[in-house]
């Protein structure tokens, strides 16, 4: 349906295309680049797994602008098999490194109900990093329980469950390039 892969078969409409995702985290990158111009080693810190395709394209895409960035990863994971967030947020792998006195840009996939984001907010700010703002590739404007303030964000979408670039159902969908909805019966056979 949208470019002739397997996984299309099982995508009822896609929300926001390859094309646009690109587009977008230039954008994104640029902007973050102007405001973070001076600083020397921002470290991005990235929300596995489902920010790990944002990840690698917004990093290199800064990467054309500086400043001169570390990446370092965290998984932590709130929504287990389903499609709801279960609010508890667990800790799978923590940051490599102290970010205390750091710069710390977060890059996140999507913010639903900010549950995720709210939690790791907290965490991030215990741990005194200089300064910590967040780009999340999608938001769910309507579907927010829990405010959190976000500098930067590609997309808002609408409230409904979506797959791919990063983003999984099941851990499938993932690999997919753009962001899609699946169609009902695929969530029947689940
Ligand atoms: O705003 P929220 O309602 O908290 O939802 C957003 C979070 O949910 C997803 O992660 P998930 O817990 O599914 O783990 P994953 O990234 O490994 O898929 C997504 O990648 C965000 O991190
Ligand atoms: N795959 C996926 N994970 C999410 N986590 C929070 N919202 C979503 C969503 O819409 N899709
Ligand atoms: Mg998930």
């Amino acid at each position: 349906m949208a470019d002739g892969s397997w996984y299309d078969a099982d995508i009822d409409h896609v929300i926001i295309s390859e094309a646009q995702i690109r587009e977008k985290t230039a954008e994104l990158a640029k902007q973050v680049s102007a405001d973070y111009a001076g600083v020397d080693g921002l470290l991005l810190v990235c929300v596995l797994k489902g920010a790990v395709m944002f990840m690698a394209d917004f990093a290199r895409a800064l990467g054309r602008h500086g400043p001169p960035a570390e990446l370092d990863f965290m998984a932590i994971s709130s929504y287990g098999q389903g499609t709801t967030s279960s609010g508890v947020v667990r800790i799978l792998k923590d940051l490599d490194r102290d970010i205390a006195g750091r710069h710390v840009v977060v890059i996140e996939d999507i913010v639903d109900s900010g549950l995720t984001l709210s939690w790791l907010l907290r965490y991030l700010e215990s741990r005194s990093a200089a300064s910590v703002e967040v780009v999340a590739l999608f938001r769910k404007p309507d579907a927010v329980k829990v405010p959190v303030p976000v500098k930067y964000v590609g997309f808002d979408i609408p409230t409904e469950f979506v797959v791919g670039y990063g983003l999984d159902f099941g851990e499938r969908y993932r690999e997919l390039p753009y962001v899609g909805v699946l169609k009902p019966e695929v969530y029947a056979r689940a």
